[in-house]
């Protein structure tokens, strides 16, 4: 079977793009910065107008105790759902840079649920302005009018100064709620949340509902959701599956982040909850079994490299195949038994596949490069030659 020949750009992409050696809790609170504007500017230059298109920003809003640390300790820091009831009241806001992918490479705010967002000293347009989408945590297990108000003020203020974002609206801690429930509050606050908005004239605000819990792999599969929306490639890599299965044989494909166990794609036929969850269970294994049994003697090398790969036969007759796709990211699929007898088909298409995924990456890298190598050349223009600005003309 031909290899896939390793080029220099790869190496490239490896230097760019964080490790996975630090496999667990391995994000940064930038809580020390100044809690007011959250502004870092050596982190991110909010003059430079790509620098938001590079790392998109999620922010994650809601009342306090709505569940919004647990939600990012869980999905990011592979907290277990208990350990969340000890987590202490956010007063601060948290920013935290996932850059654990290069698809997956944005920011998240937790934003403290008493802060007061609207407070005339806190510039909430600055922060608006960049956000590529906002997460809204509404407890269901609680009385939720009050946050379908600050629901309200929010969304209205966030779509006046930035008309793009997306509002993801995760009506949290289901698992407290029978079936029947569910769909009764997820209805209700559909329809309170879209009558406000229609009384302000704001019909066209488009608001996307979850249903999640931190219990289940419901808060997985949303955060793939709300992620996928923020990939300008999406369709491409889309594109890229539907050819790859079909042409194999195969059942469905999902394209996974593996330290997030987020899908940032999958192949045009529906996702059902169960399969996802397999998947997500499949990566535990692979990187549990590595982890014990796979690292050098001194704890040297990585749970996930080049070299991963693994197959599960199920007793319905399906079997689980995954492999490395970059250094982040995984392909995990579901094949019939007899389709997976012809390997061979599969591990080549799969090869040609992984040559293109680092292609979309490659351009994308390239264009990333070149926008900053732009601005960087006109923030020296402006500059006078002992490097402070010139003043405007
Ligand atoms: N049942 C249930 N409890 C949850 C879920 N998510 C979070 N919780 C609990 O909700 C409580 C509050 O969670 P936090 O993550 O601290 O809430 P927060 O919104 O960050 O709170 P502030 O920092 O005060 O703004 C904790 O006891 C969590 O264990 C969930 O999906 N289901």
């Amino acid at each position: 079977m031909s290899q896939v020949p390793r080029k220099p750009q790869e190496e490239e992409e490896e230097d760019e793009l964080v490790g996975l050696a630090d496999y667990g809790d391995r994000a940064e609170s930038f809580s020390d910065e100044d809690p007011e504007t959250g502004a870092d500017e050596a982190f991110l230059d909010f003059s430079d107008p790509f620098s938001t298109e590079v790392k998109p920003r999620i922010l994650l809003m809601g009342l306090r105790r709505s569940g919004k640390s647990s939600i990012q300790k869980v999905v990011f820091h592979k907290m277990s759902p208990n350990e969340t009831l000890f987590l202490e009241s956010t007063n601060k806001i948290c920013r935290e840079d996932v850059s654990n992918s290069s698809f997956v490479n944005f920011q998240i705010w937790d934003f403290p649920g008493q802060i007061d967002f609207f407070d005339p000293t806190f510039d909430y347009e600055m922060i608006f302005r960049g956000t590529g989408a906002l997460i809204f945590v509404i407890d269901s297990q609680d009385d939720y009018m009050e946050a379908l108000a600050r629901l309200h003020l929010t969304v209205t203020r966030a779509y006046k100064v930035n008309p793009d974002i997306n509002f993801e609206i995760f009506i949290h801690k289901v698992d407290g709620l029978s079936d029947d429930h569910k769909i009764e509050t997820q209805r209700d606050i559909h329809q309170r949340t879209n009558d406000d908005l229609a009384d302000a004239g704001l019909e066209k605000i488009h608001l996307s509902f979850y249903l999640t819990s931190i219990y289940d792999h419901s808060i997985f599969e949303a955060f793939s959701k709300v992620v996928q929306k923020l990939i300008p490639q999406l369709p491409t890599l889309e594109n890229l599956l539907n050819i790859f299965i079909s042409n194999s044989g195969i059942e469905k494909a999902f394209l996974f982040d593996v330290v997030s166990k987020i899908y940032i794609a999958t192949d045009s036929t529906p996702v059902d909850m169960q399969t996802y969850e397999l998947c997500c269970d499949m990566i535990d294994v692979v990187i549990d079994i590595s982890c014990i049994y796979g690292l050098k003697e001194d704890g040297a090398g990585t749970p996930y490299d080049k070299e991963s790969t693994a197959i599960i036969k199920l007793n319905n007759t399906t079997v689980l195949y995954l492999k490395e796709v970059t250094k982040f990211l995984a392909l995990v699929c579901f094949v019939r038994e007899e389709s997976f007898e012809r390997k061979g088909l599969i591990d080549y298409n799969f090869h040609c596949f992984r040559k293109a995924i680092h292609e979309v990456f490659e351009v994308r890298m390239k264009v990333v490069r070149s926008r900053k190598h732009q601005s960087q050349m006109q923030k020296n223009k402006r500059a006078t030659p002992n490097g402070t600005p010139r003043a405007p003309l």
